[in-house]
């Protein structure tokens, strides 16, 4: 709970759990006003033996060293029977977007193979907050090694990714953590629509209903084999620019909220094998497009069973519905996914999310994603006001 003590976040400029509401606080930094010039110019110390090093996302080298630490350290659910699995092309398009930078990306190397021992990232991003534009560093994939663990090497991390991102002249953050620390600006839900039950029950992430044969849940979640949308088709390059102006103009409507550009949409969103699947809505009679879905593949390791190694799973991304009902588009979403042969589906119940969810049949899952907001205050938001994202 949040009145327990920490050491760390009681030292940031993050919002405290007793702190009064004052509402003129609210969307303004937390800490005094620095300068670049005022950053610490040397990187923070680590223990001894241990060094900081720039990780090369972009080298398929470098990029296995991450791999291979975050295939076998990073989040796992609170059972601990699965545990993410991002491919090496994932990350390589996650920690790429236009305009990163590369001192974002880094970890801490030691002992005689100088393997990498922590990871964390950083990338830019213009976030809109109530009608506010601020410049925020996106921070993702903090890891540390299980061997390193309550070290406190997680906060050197933390206060060198800080810093790293000061000296570009930029004094917030977004992330998002499934653990509760000082301060969520929303606590989100994430529901889980399956697709191949029968695997799902074999490996423990779903269980039979009551009083429910197999054959009949798997009748029951049975979904059609061809989608319903007249003029569905992958999104291609020259897509791009109706689908930014589609994406901007959608996400505008939420309180909290990334603007892209071009490049950006791009980026995010043309179709990536094993990466990311965008499909737009093109009118049969107009040619127009006036709707899309997206979806991500973030497979889990099934970290204890003899048979199944890997979850497919793909998670609800950016969906534009202006023409088609919302309902409608995710089903189809839902439909690619199977035809694609993942196992299931998931979702956060931002955005318009909620009001699908049950109608769609999504199970409502075992935990929450919060959102955080580093130096800037503001309220605590429904889910429904987010229109953020993090991958
Ligand atoms: C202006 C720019 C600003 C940029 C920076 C913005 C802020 C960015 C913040 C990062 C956002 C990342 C977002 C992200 O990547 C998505 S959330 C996923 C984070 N990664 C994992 O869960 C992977 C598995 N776990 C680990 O690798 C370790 O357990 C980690 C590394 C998580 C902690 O390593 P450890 O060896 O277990 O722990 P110590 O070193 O002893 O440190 C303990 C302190 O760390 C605090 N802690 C624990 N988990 C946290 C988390 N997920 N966020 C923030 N803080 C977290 C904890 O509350 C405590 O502080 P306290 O004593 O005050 O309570
Ligand atoms: C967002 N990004 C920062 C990764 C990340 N970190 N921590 C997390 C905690 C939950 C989710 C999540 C987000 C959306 C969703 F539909 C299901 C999720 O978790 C399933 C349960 N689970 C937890 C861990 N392994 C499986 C992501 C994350």
């Amino acid at each position: 709970p949040l009145y327990d003590i920490h050491e760390f976040w009681d030292s940031q400029p993050v919002p405290k759990a007793y702190e009064k509401i004052d509402e003129s606080m609210y969307d303004q930094q937390i800490d005094v006003p620095k300068t670049v010039a005022d950053v610490r110019p040397e990187p923070y110390t680590l223990p001894p033996g241990y060094t900081w090093a720039n990780i090369d996302i972009g080298n398929r080298t470098e990029a296995q060293e991450v791999y291979d630490l975050l295939t076998q350290n990073y989040v796992e659910d609170d059972d601990n029977m699965f545990r993410f699995d991002y491919s090496i092309e994932f990350l390589q398009w996650a920690l790429t977007p236009p305009g990163f930078h590369k001192e974002w990306l880094f970890g801490v190397r030691g002992g005689k193979k100088n393997k990498l021992f922590g990871f964390i990232s950083g990338i830019p991003v213009d976030t809109k907050i109530r009608g506010k534009q601020v410049t925020m560093a996106e921070i993702n994939f903090l890891c540390v090694h299980k061997s390193l663990r309550t070290k406190r090497l997680a906060t050197v991390l933390i206060k060198e990714v800080t810093r790293r991102v000061n000296l570009h002249d930029i004094w917030q953050a977004i992330y998002t953590a499934g653990v509760l620390i000082p301060l969520p600006i929303s606590k989100t839900t994430y529901w889980h629509r399956s697709l191949n039950p029968k695997k799902l029950v074999e490996v423990g992430f779903s269980s039979l209903p009551a009083n429910t044969p197999m054959a009949r849940y798997v009748k029951l979640l049975k979904l059609p084999g061809e989608t319903s949308v007249k003029g569905l088709r992958e999104m291609q390059k020259s897509d791009v620019k109706v689908v930014h102006d589609l994406l901007n103009a959608y996400l505008s409507k939420f309180e909290v909220h990334l603007h892209f550009t071009e490049a950006e949409v791009a980026h995010f969103l043309l179709p990536r094998a094993g990466v990311v699947d965008t499909y737009v809505v093109e009118n049969p009679q107009t040619k127009e497009i006036k709707d899309f879905l997206s979806f991500y593949h973030l497979p889990s390791s099934i970290l204890k069973h003899e048979v199944h190694k890997t979850l497919r799973v793909a998670y609800c991304y950016y969906n534009v519905a202006n023409t088609v009902p919302m309902e409608e588009l995710i089903r189809n979403a839902l439909i690619i996914a199977k035809q694609k042969d993942f196992d299931v589906f998931n979702a956060l119940d931002i955005m318009e999310n909620e009001t699908l969810l049950k109608e769609l049949k999504f199970g409502i899952g075992d935990g929450n994603l919060h959102y955080y907001f580093y130096n800037w205050r503001v309220p605590e938001f429904k889910p429904n006001q987010i229109g953020i994202v993090l991958v």
